[in-house]
């Protein structure tokens, strides 16, 4: 994607649909007069006296505790410089959606005009009641250092300036482990800090915490090297400073086997690199640009450990990994301050962590194969589920042991499971999906390219490197539209109804014909077929010209079924085709099947939906719970419609005894544990958290997700075709761009493991 793309491409994120990265969502019911009457006056007027009693049932009867404040005077915004506190605000927002997926904590982005210590100061403690914590955010060097000690010695709740400490617990749990994969001793390295701003004091002295020693450590500002006969420097500047006679970044980095990059773009060049010692780490953190690139560096030095603080490579090494989960743990335990315990406790945490066998959920949400501590995997990745059971608890610890927590933990399991629980639905489960079809990228014929949604799903499809799109459609309305949209690149266009691909349509006929000439089908009426775009389609899938194939934007979901069962058929071993749709809802993906096809299944129907839902549901990382859902639990009803869901329940219990599927059962007894153990203590899915349910009918099953879909606002990602022989998934009706992109990974993924089964089965004979 060109430079330009890429700029539009965040602008329209951020405007569109509507400005920004955050809302205010209510907590509680607001429907009625008496909810009313509640939430406002009168009723509000009782916590407000309780409060007033005592200033500590704020945490109980307001949001304060899990809310956190994102402040900033935008003196210091990435590496953008000052650019003002407005300007600042997408970062800030930013922060406030990590905070929130990451650890469930609700933020308010704070822009504060103005660069007088004093006055920042002052405004912070004004509005620090409303607030279980102050995370100060990209505010420059030395104000930052003041304001940080005054705010923490003046407020009674947790203060952190992120880009201190934050960075400095993350950067200190990678080098620790990047250290460790070089054999080298902390003492005794030679370590470069490029900056000499906030996060490079503070990562500097944590290092030091560790055991790096002052002598070996060179720092640099945007003057130079930071030497101990330089005037006015600041006293955080005079703590690092050199005795050595050096003035330049190319002197310091002469046999360093460290750099640490916490200032400006571009400026460690490929001489400098091959200046340091033998296998060298490279923290380059500037951030969106780091010091030197990525590829740069590693193309520079094959026995390099580098980190750049970007999501696009390995290792990246920003504070994402550290505020939400510090907060989180200090939040839980309600901690006055954030000390050097709680911080000490987070990088041995995070540092372990790395080490740790990384579970399969998260090698496939980066696409990687096998993630293992390594030079490429010094550090976890900031989706990882683990972090948020991990880094909390031991925060929350060193809070504890160091008497500073005002509500410690007594039950560390329980409190372990309620941040799992926390995680819930957001779309991690899409992350997971594009990235495992980015790790083998496949060939997707979309049949309506001329259509602007589907072009839009391709182009992103393209760029993002998820599949090789093959576009099918009026030629020239598909070159119109592409150049409309900026689609640049050499991409197979296709138009079925063009003589230019006579011989591709004369051949795709024979073999149809062949398939179906006692079916009533001629070679004329073959040949006239293949000039219609899901048959070309369908025939390209069929003889291999393309891996996998989507339609159905524009044309009703049976008219398309049709001819791709008719060419595709079924796979060998299944004797049904089926759906499931992912539903993302509050409490977390939920599969429904069957939701398109099958109108009214028989028992044995039921059983082999189960069962390859079940499968799509592993395809997501996920292991199955399933409900066979009916209006009658465990027998409660004799009527036929119920005692088939019941028959499909014996034969999996019978025939696939690991599968944890039970029914026949209402829904809410389905998705409310705790009442389905108090009244069905025996069944399989007692105390577990159901995520599928398949549906007696095509009618509950389709209307329940439309209606969630509508009533609700959850994404789908579906309808996914199960059962067919090769991978061809059909779009509900004007599916949106991200719906198709959605699906488009879906049938990347599909066309991956059959061909892993074809090739499979090929080896065995
Ligand atoms: N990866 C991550 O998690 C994080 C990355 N960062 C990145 O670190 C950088 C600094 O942030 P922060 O400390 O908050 O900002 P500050 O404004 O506090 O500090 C910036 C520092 O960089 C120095 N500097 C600027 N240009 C150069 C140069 N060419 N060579 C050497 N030093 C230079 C400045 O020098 P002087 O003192 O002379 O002005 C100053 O000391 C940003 O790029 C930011 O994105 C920050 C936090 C987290
Ligand atoms: C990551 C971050 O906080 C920064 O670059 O400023
Ligand atoms: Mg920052």
């Amino acid at each position: 994607m060109s430079k330009q793309s890429r700029r539009r491409e965040a602008l329209v994120y951020h405007a569109k649909p509507t400005p920004g990265k955050i809302k205010v969502v209510p907590t509680k019911k607001y429907a009625t007069q008496r909810d009313l009457s509640l939430a406002y006056s009168p009723g509000v007027a009782e916590p407000c006296l309780e409060i007033q009693k005592d200033k500590n049932n704020a945490y109980k009867y307001t949001a304060k505790g899990n809310l956190v404040a994102v402040i900033s005077n935008g003196t210091a915004v990435l590496g953008l410089g000052n650019i003002g506190p407005e300007a600042s605000k997408p970062v800030m927002e930013g922060k406030g959606l990590l905070f929130k997926i990451f650890a469930d904590i609700d933020v308010f982005d704070i822009e504060v005009d103005t660069e007088d210590i004093e006055v920042f100061i002052q405004t912070v403690k004004m509005i620090a009641p409303t607030f279980g914590g102050i995370n100060l955010e990209d505010i420059k060097a030395p104000e930052a250092f003041e304001i940080e000690r005054r705010l923490k010695e003046e407020l009674d709740i947790p203060v952190m300036h992120d880009d201190q400490h934050g960075t400095a617990i993350i950067s200190a749990a990678a080098l620790l482990n990047a250290l460790e994969l070089s054999e080298k001793n902390i003492q005794d390295v030679r370590i470069v800090v490029s900056g000499a701003g906030a996060a490079a004091v503070s990562c500097t002295r944590l290092y030091m915490a560790f055991g790096a020693v002052r002598e070996n450590i060179v720092m640099l500002d945007s003057k130079g090297v930071i030497r101990d006969d330089r005037d006015n420097l600041t006293s955080q500047k005079a703590e690092f400073a050199t005795h050595r006679d050096i003035e330049t970044l190319d002197e310091a980095m002469v046999d360093a086997d460290v750099f640490i990059g916490l200032s400006a773009a571009n400026i460690v060049s490929p001489r400098m690199l091959l200046s340091m010692a033998a296998n060298p780490i490279v923290f380059a953190m500037a951030n969106p640009d780091p010091e030197i690139e990525y590829q740069l560096a590693v193309d520079t030095r094959d026995d390099i450990i580098m980190a750049t603080g970007r999501s696009d490579h390995p290792n990246q090494v920003n504070n994402v990994l550290g505020f939400p989960f510090i907060f989180r743990g200090a939040l839980d335990v309600r901690a006055t301050k954030i000390n050097e315990e709680m911080k000490m406790a987070a990088v041995m945490a995070l540092a372990n962590l790395a080490k740790e066998a990384v579970p399969e959920q998260v090698n496939i949400a980066y696409g990687e194969t096998r993630l293992t501590f390594s030079k490429e995997y010094i550090i976890p990745k900031p989706s990882d589920p683990r972090l948020i059971a991990e880094v909390p608890p031991a925060v929350a610890k060193a809070a504890m042991e160091s008497g500073v927590a005002k509500e410690p933990i007594e039950d560390w399991e329980k409190y372990k499971n309620t941040l799992l629980e926390r995680l819930g639905a957001d779309n991690k489960i899409v992350r997971l999906l594009i990235n495992r079809a980015k790790l083998n990228r496949k060939r997707v014929v979309y049949a309506e390219a001329d259509q602007l949604s589907v072009l839009k799903a391709a182009q992103i499809a393209y760029e993002d490197g998820i599949a090789i799109p093959i576009l099918l459609g009026r030629k020239d309305e598909i070159e119109r539209l592409k150049e409309e949209i900026e689609f640049e690149g050499d991409i197979l266009i296709i138009d079925p109804k063009s003589d230019e691909v006579k011989e591709q349509k004369d051949k795709y006929a024979e073999v149809y014909w062949n398939q179906r000439k006692r079916r009533g089908v001629t070679l004329f009426s073959a040949k006239k077929l293949m000039r219609e775009r899901n048959f070309f389609a369908a025939m390209m899938v069929n003889e291999g010209d393309a891996d996998a194939l989507i339609s159905g934007y524009s044309q009703s979901y049976p008219s398309v079924v049709k001819p791709m069962l008719e060419v595709i058929g079924l796979d060998s071993g299944s004797t049904r085709a089926a759906t499931t749709n992912v539903m993302m809802t509050q409490r977390g993906p939920m599969f429904l099947s069957d939701t398109s096809i099958n109108i009214n299944p028989s028992a044995s129907d039921l059983t082999k939906i189960a069962q390859m839902t079940a499968g799509v549901v592993k395809m997501f990382g996920i292991e199955p719970v399933m409900a066979m859902t009916s209006y009658s639990n465990f027998g409660s009803s004799k009527n036929q419609t119920a005692i088939k869901v019941r028959e499909a329940v014996m034969y999996l219990h019978k025939r696939h005894p690991d599968l944890i599927v039970d029914g026949e059962l209402q829904t809410d007894f389905a998705l409310n544990k705790e009442l389905l153990q108090e009244n069905f203590p025996f069944s399989k899915l007692a105390g577990k958290n159901v995520n599928t349910l398949i549906f007696p009918n095509l009618e509950s099953a389709n209307i329940t997700y439309k209606l969630l879909k509508e009533l609700n606002n959850s994404e789908s990602i579906g309808p996914i075709m199960m059962g067919m022989r090769k991978p061809v998934h059909i779009l509900q009706l004007g599916a949106s761009v991200d719906e198709i992109v959605n699906m488009t990974a879906i049938a990347v993924i599909d066309a991956q493991q059959k061909q892993r089964r074809e090739a499979q089965a090929a080896s065995i004979e």
